[in-house]
């Protein structure tokens, strides 16, 4: 009979998010994780496994050693969630740090939509999506909520390129018939409709892949009205009766990113224009009135919010995706992430890819964290006296976790916004975002040494603790650096539910 692997036991350095703690992690120097080879899900986890217990922990699980494939991880490597981008634009990977002294609207006009306008030509499309999602899913990401452009035969081909790379994701046709040049608009809200239902047909028709078993799709459509500003209400409306005829639909914009985005949208959408509409716009708002804010809605930026948005954002339990680099280039601001989690709303992480200038979560994670020590620095000297972080102070009573308004984010925080908080915006976390017996291993293998071994990131090289065996303290040590001065050379492997699909290794073929 031939040989037949039916898991793979993954042994080594181990760190993960846990549900509903954002200010630690797990970090298991010595944990031993089994993964279905037929269905890609995690079996069981075990924690302090020596090298010559292996095997009998292998067997109080009933796997023979004949059965497994065994990865172990070397010196300087761990494995963690796979990373989630919540909020990207394939099309603008070629405009990656051009056009970048501009703020959003001048940027969109001189240099965006001439580079989007150019996936009319499928043989182009083809070329740019298919070396920017590889370049995506080797800096780590597993999971990611694209943007096509307004083209639907364009878009179709970045749905089978994320599809046969295997990688999990979102993929939407912007609907744009307003506000937009000449050249890269659509003709008309019903046309904008049309091409929308015709993709979703689509994505939903390719092929569910090898696991017959764990048969929900890795790539699904996602409703994908640019922005306010360039939907008319006709648009919007006949979007949001999609939406309410499919309710497992996902939506995606932008929200309150810049300044002049914000009083550009209040003008198009007065009270008076909006269904059921009585006091003042807001932009959340304009979308609540078309039923598109619910909770598979992701909201990309959110970086002027008013409170009432706020609010109505956490009641009807939509997603944040907050893109601080974007934010920061783009001379946007900053997003208020601590008063965010303090309410309760989901949030993960967006590279905004090309108003941010990295197609790497680590970037975000990186940014995140300068971003949240602006609003510490920037915070009133007695925080107590912010309205919002009173109401925290009070919402946090029965815990001992502070309130994160007004703080710098926590390591913990930063690395749960860049897995298991996207997987909670994308309404995936009971399947992925942290490495948890049943949900499924769509997980990375870092290492802070190069292919050769040798040590590659800023003061590890330095120091001596990577060699073979690493403690609790070592292995954070290790996470911490790697957040904030990795990148993609530090992505050894990238599996998706259980496959191997990217990173240093799969580029080599396997081999190093
Ligand atoms: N950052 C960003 N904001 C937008 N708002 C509308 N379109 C875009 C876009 O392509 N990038
Ligand atoms: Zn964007």
């Amino acid at each position: 009979m031939n040989k037949i692997d039916s898991t793979t036991l993954y042994y080594g350095s181990l760190v993960t998010p846990v549900a509903g703690s954002l200010e630690s992690y797990k970090a298991l120097p010595k944990a031993a994780l089994c993964v279905s080879n037929d269905t890609g899900i995690i079996q069981w986890i075990e924690e302090d496994v020596h090298a010559s217990g292996l095997q009998d922990v292998m067997l109080k699980h009933g796997i023979l050693a004949e059965d497994a494939s065994i990865v172990e991880l070397k010196p300087g490597e761990f494995l963690l969630p796979g990373f989630i981008d919540t909020h990207t634009h394939a099309p603008q990977v070629p405009n990656i740090g051009s056009g970048q002294e501009d703020e959003l609207l001048n940027w969109l006009a001189k240099t965006t939509f001439p580079t989007e306008a150019k996936f009319a030509d499928v043989a182009f499309a083809r070329k740019a999506y298919a070396s920017a999602v590889r370049r995506i899913i080797d800096n780590g990401t597993t999971t990611c909520c694209y943007y096509g452009t307004l083209h639907l035969e364009g878009t179709k081909v970045l749905a089978d390129i994320v599809h046969q790379y295997g990688q999990r994701g979102f993929v939407g046709k912007c609907n744009m018939d307003r506000n937009s040049p000449e050249y890269y608009v659509e003709p008309s809200a019903k046309e904008s409709l049309l091409r929308t239902e015709e993709l979703i047909t689509y994505i939903r028709s390719l092929p569910s892949g090898s696991h017959a078993t764990t048969p929900n799709a890795l790539v699904q459509p996602v409703l994908t009205p640019r922005f306010a500003i360039s939907c008319t209400s006709d648009l919007l409306t006949s979007l949001g009766e999609l939406a309410a005829s499919d309710p497992s639909l996902t939506i995606q914009t932008h929200i309150s990113e810049n300044a002049s985005e914000i009083a550009f949208t209040k003008s198009l959408f007065p009270p008076t224009s909006l269904p059921g509409q009585t006091s003042e716009t807001t932009y959340a708002g304009v979308y609540d009135a078309f039923g598109l804010l619910r909770s598979n809605t992701i909201l990309a930026h959110a970086v002027h919010l008013e409170d009432s948005e706020v609010e109505l954002i956490k009641e009807r339990n939509a997603g944040i995706s907050h893109c601080p680099t974007s934010n920061f280039n783009l001379r946007s601001g900053w997003a208020k992430v601590g008063v965010l989690l303090d309410k309760g709303i989901k949030v993960g992480l967006g590279t905004d890819v090309s108003g941010g200038f990295s197609p790497s979560i680590l970037t975000a994670v990186q940014h995140a964290s300068i971003a949240s020590k602006v609003v510490a620095l920037s915070a009133p000297p007695s925080a107590s006296t912010h309205p919002s972080s009173q109401e925290q102070t009070q919402a946090h009573t029965s815990t001992s976790t502070p309130p994160f308004a007004n703080r710098q984010l926590p390591i913990a925080t930063l690395l749960y916004l860049a897995t298991l908080g996207g997987a909670e915006v994308c309404n995936l976390a009971h399947r992925v975002g942290s490495l948890e017996v049943g949900k499924e291993f769509d997980a990375l293998v870092a290492s802070v040494r190069d292919d050769a071994g040798n040590p590659n990131l800023w003061g590890i090289d330095l120091e001596d603790n990577v060699k073979g065996d690493v403690g609790r303290e070592e292995l954070q040590g290790m996470v911490e650096r790697f957040l904030f001065c990795g990148d993609d050379r530090n992505i050894r492997r990238v599996y998706v539910r259980g496959k191997l699909i990217g990173g240093k290794v799969w580029n080599a073929g396997g081999r190093v």
